[in-house]
């Protein structure tokens, strides 16, 4: 195929088209990005004398545990407390251990930083020390170190330690553990409230993200964060939606929430650091407000949507408000970041059409309430295009679609139908997620991936190239989900599989960093692709070092040449490639983590030149012409 590149460009390329989507799903803000390692770490929304409220905890040599609704709570948002006691006869170490998010690194050199608050219910002349170590599952010490505890009042007491292995463990198959001497300690009873146990932390930020996830995410140099979700936003309950003011603060004040993917959310993940995260990668949110929809079908009636109206007013006004005349404001400041933060765009509700109906006055009633607040903020509405009609007219919408390779190829032209009538366009959520165009979401037995492949990425990236074409009205696009925890995922496929030891970028991600790290600032046309062929391609210019970036996705197993006719008078004769390019079935897995990585290599280019597409591959030549 010839492909002829026009001379003039068509219109700027926003540059907010390639960032992330957020949610916490499969774990990944808790035992995930967040970089606490300890899983229910607070006891926060268990039911206490059960055994799930001791989820991930256990008993060594014999300590009797039990969480219990504390008499004295650490504090009025984490009511629960850890019950040890030391039962008799027992010598050597007693106490509790804690596995976490599936398993827990550690690493030679890094320095953990450890917590806890404890208190015993009855003051006694009982003095001693409690051991605070990381060992493996067998049981070998890996760290450890001891601190006095006294019995002297029945007042919680903050206890801090660092720890400083100096050996790697073999795997993450690892326990941090609380001991007391069996011996010493004999018939004791002590309450323990909100362990936590921290490795560095990305920029070293206090109760920050975790190194290695941070960077994979940062290496695709997003320009916008959509948060906080997704499901997750919604809450199967009013009650139980997500509130921006329940997740700021102290830990102390946070009392987390039964989060909608069937694990509870420590919230330890919250607003702040979500705003601190934006900054640190240089990326804008795109924030959603809850917009009185829950997930088990409930809608606040129109009469009683004001106190919610007044939270979201209350939570964009702790993003940008200011401080001298809004609380939420003030409660930022006192944070720590007095300036506000970047927020252009809110996101009213996550996949509304599913409740089209209230959201005709759901839309109505937030958007005018708060377009008063906040007339510089651009609200993006959730159901349908255009469906239901919505007042006042909503001039962007979030877009979603899960659907087969094929789907993905066969529809890159899916904007360009669509008319210019001032109305932008988030192409919020996307992934091919599986092969099976009869039941998209089902079990991989049906079709659906685990892991993205070379098949569902170059689909993906086909599609790519169509809304780079349309970027005059596709102002941002996110792959979801984002990232997973391999041991314990909702979902599949992912755009970053991770476990407690490795990162494991897929195929698709390298598609994402490969469109966001050579991104033009303007869109040159081209011959067009044909809609239902197998070869899609897209042409962009950067003006600033007069690049022309051209994308090529070749959907199928047959290489595929094509010839670039240039029109401009210099014209480099040799320029870059990228190519990531692999069997159609071939993935990045724990077990093959780098099987598909991005190659890159010099091509002879000119006014006229040749490139072979291989197969299954996402392509991205560069080359400097003007
Ligand atoms: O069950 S779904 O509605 O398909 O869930 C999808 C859509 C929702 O916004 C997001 O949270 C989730 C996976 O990314």
């Amino acid at each position: 195929v010839t492909v002829t590149v026009s001379a003039t460009a068509s219109h700027p390329i926003p540059t907010t088209l390639w960032g992330q989507m957020f949610e916490d799903i499969s774990h990944s803000g808790d035992g995930g990005l967040y970089a606490e390692l300890l899983q229910n770490r607070a006891f926060q929304q268990v039911t206490p004398n059960t055994a799930a409220a001791l989820n991930a905890w256990h008993s060594i040599n014999g300590a009797a545990l039990s969480v219990v609704a504390d008499t004295v709570p650490v504090s009025s948002a984490l009511p629960n407390s850890l019950q040890l006691t030391i039962p008799a006869g027992r010598t050597g170490p007693v106490g509790v251990g804690n596995e976490g998010y599936f398993g827990i690194k550690v690493a030679a050199g890094s320095t953990y930083t450890a917590s806890f608050h404890y208190r015993f219910p009855t003051a006694s002349s009982f003095r001693g020390s409690v051991t605070v170590g990381l060992q493996t599952s067998a049981g070998k010490s890996l760290v450890s170190t001891s601190v006095p505890i006294t019995a002297a009042s029945t007042a919680w007491t903050l206890v801090n330690v660092t720890l400083h292995p100096t050996a790697s463990a073999a795997s993450t198959a690892n326990n941090f553990t609380v001991t007391l001497d069996g011996a010493a300690a004999s018939g004791q009873t002590v309450h323990f409230a909100i362990f936590s146990l921290f490795p560095p932390t990305f920029k070293n930020r206090p109760n920050g993200m975790r190194v290695d996830i941070a960077t994979t995410l940062s290496e695709m140099a997003p320009s916008f964060f959509r948060l906080p979700g997704g499901n997750n936003l919604e809450g199967q309950t009013v009650a139980q939606r997500w509130q921006w003011n329940a997740t700021v603060g102290p830990l102390l004040s946070r009392p987390g929430r039964v989060g909608d993917w069937g694990y509870v959310n420590t919230d330890g993940l919250g607003l702040m650091e979500y705003l601190n995260w934006c900054e640190d990668l240089n990326m804008q949110p795109i924030m959603a407000i809850w917009s009185g929809f829950a997930l088990g079908g409930t809608s606040v009636a129109e009469a009683d949507l004001e106190p919610y109206i007044q939270q979201a007013i209350d939570q964009i006004n702790f993003v940008i408000g200011d401080p001298a005349t809004s609380s939420a404001a003030a409660l930022r400041a006192s944070l720590g970041h007095p300036a506000p933060f970047t927020l252009n765009y809110v996101e009213v509700g996550n996949e509304d059409f599913f409740a089209p109906s209230t959201y005709t006055y759901r839309w109505h009633d937030f958007v005018t309430a708060l377009t008063a607040e906040f007339p510089n903020i651009h609200f993006i509405a959730t159901t349908d295009t255009f469906d239901p009609i919505l007042s006042p007219n909503p001039l962007q919408y979030d877009v979603h679609v899960y659907q087969t390779p094929t789907w993905f190829a066969q529809n890159s032209f899916f904007y360009d139908g669509f008319e210019r009538n001032a109305t932008k366009y988030f192409e919020g959520e996307y992934a091919a997620i599986s092969t099976n165009a009869s039941d998209i979401f089902g079990t991989p037995a049906d079709g659906r991936f685990t892991f993205p492949t070379m098949q569902s990425s170059t689909g993906e990236a086909a599609f790519m190239t169509g809304l780079e074409r349309n970027s005059d009205i596709v102002f941002s696009a996110s792959y979801a989900p984002l990232l997973n925890h391999v041991a314990n995922s909702q979902w599949t496929p992912n755009l970053v599989s991770f476990d407690a030891g490795n990162v494991y970028p897929s195929t698709s991600f390298y598609v994402q960093k490969l469109f966001s790290l050579n991104r033009g600032d303007e869109y040159i046309p081209s011959t067009l692709p044909t809609p239902a062929g197998t070869l899609f391609w897209s042409v962009v210019r950067k003006t600033s070092t007069r690049e022309i970036i051209i994308k090529i996705s070749n959907t199928v197993g047959t290489a595929a040449p094509v010839t670039f006719v240039l029109p401009f008078a210099t014209v480099a004769t040799t320029g870059s490639a990228q190519v990531l390019t692999g069997a159609e079935t071939a993935s990045n897995t724990p077990t093959t983590p780098n099987l598909v990585v991005p190659k890159n290599s010099t091509i002879p280019t000119g006014k006229t030149f040749s490139y072979t597409a291989p197969a299954f591959s996402v392509s991205v030549l560069t080359l400097v012409a003007h």
